[in-house]
C-alpha cells in the first residue's frame, strides 16, 4: 500500500491542564481534498498549528512524503513542501496583486535562481501569472492590495501560499467574514484549483453545507480526538457526530431533503 502524502501518527499536546490534542492519527492521501470540523475548542486550530510547525507537540509523528517534521521550525517545514495561507495579503498594501506574487515567488526560488545565474523577474512573473490564473484573479492583477476586496485579499492570501510550491496546502477557514454568496465564490475557487493541481488540501471550516458540498473526506475532531471520518454522507449519518456537532443549533446543518 503506498503510504499517504501526509501521515499524522498519535500527536498530543497539552496546555497546562488542557488536553488540545489526545492522539490523533490521521492520513490525507496525495491529491485529496479534506474538511477538517468539529466543535469549538475541538482542537482544529491546534492540530494546524502543530503539523505546520508552529507549535511542537508533546508526542506523535507527522510525515510529509514519508519525511518525519516533528521538530522543524515553521520555515522548514514550508521548505519541505506544507503551507498555511495566512491573512498577508493586506500586509503591502501600496503593492499590487502582480507584485506581492513575484515578490514571494522570488523569496522563495531566490536561491535557486542565483544558482541558475538567471535573471529571476521573467520566471517569477510566469509563475505569478499562473497563481493568477489558478484562482482566476488574473483580471485583478494591477490592482493594490489595500483595494481588493476581503475575498480577493483572502484568494491572495492563498495566491502567496502556493509561491511556496506546496506539496499540501493548510487552509484555515478560507471563507469566514465573508457573506453567504461570497463564500460559495471563494470555495468554488479553492475546488477549482484543487481540481486543477496535484495538491493535497486540508481545510477547516465551520460552515457544513460548504463542507458536505466540496469535501472529499471530512475528519471530525472533539475534544482533542477523532470523533469520525469517513465521505460526506457518511459523516452526515454517522450518530456520534450528529450528536456531538451537527446537532447544534448554530451550525448551519444540510438537512437534505429531510
Ligand atoms: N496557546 C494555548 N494556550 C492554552 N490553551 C490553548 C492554546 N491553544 C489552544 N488552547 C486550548 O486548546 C483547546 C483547542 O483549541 P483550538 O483553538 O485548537 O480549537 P478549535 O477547534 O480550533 O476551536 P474554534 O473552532 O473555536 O477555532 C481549547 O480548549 C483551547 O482553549
Amino acid at each position: 500500500m503506498t503510504e499517504a502524502m501526509l501521515q499524522i501518527r498519535d500527536l498530543a499536546k497539552s496546555f497546562g491542564g488542557v488536553e488540545a490534542m489526545r492522539g490523533v492519527s490521521l492520513d490525507f492521501p496525495a491529491g485529496s481534498l479534506t474538511a477538517i470540523i468539529g466543535p469549538n475548542g475541538a482542537g482544529k486550530t491546534t492540530f494546524f498549528n502543530l503539523i505546520s510547525g508552529a507549535i511542537r507537540p508533546d508526542a506523535g509523528s507527522v510525515k510529509l512524503d514519508g519525511e518525519e517534521l516533528v521538530g522543524l521550525s515553521s520555515l522548514q517545514v514550508v521548505r519541505r513542501g506544507m503551507t498555511r495561507a495566512f491573512q498577508v495579503a493586506s500586509i503591502f498594501p501600496d503593492m499590487t496583486m502582480e507584485q506581492s506574487l513575484v515578490a514571494a515567488v522570488t523569496a522563495h526560488r531566490g536561491e535557486l535562481f542565483s544558482m541558475l545565474r538567471r535573471a529571476p523577474l521573467p520566471e517569477a512573473q510566469a509563475r505569478a501569472g499562473e497563481i493568477m490564473d489558478l484562482l482566476g484573479l488574473t483580471p485583478r492583477a494591477k490592482a493594490l492590495s489595500r483595494n481588493l476586496s476581503h475575498g480577493e485579499q483572502k484568494l491572495l492570501d492563498i495566491g502567496l501560499a502556493l509561491a511556496l510550491d506546496p506539496k499540501v496546502l493548510l487552509l484555515d477557514e478560507p471563507t469566514a467574514g465573508m457573506g453567504a454568496e461570497e463564500r460559495w465564490r471563494m470555495i468554488e475557487k479553492v475546488h477549482a484549483l484543487w481540481e486543477g493541481t496535484d495538491l493535497t488540501v486540508i481545510f477547516i471550516e465551520h460552515d457544513m453545507d460548504i463542507v458536505f458540498q466540496i469535501a472529499q473526506s471530512i475528519d471530525v475532531l472533539s475534544y482533542g480526538q477523532v470523533l469520525a471520518k469517513g465521505t460526506p454522507e457518511e459523516i452526515k449519518r454517522n450518530q456520534d457526530v450528529i450528536d456531538a456537532y451537527l446537532g447544534q443549533d448554530h451550525h448551519h446543518v444540510a438537512t437534505e431533503g429531510a
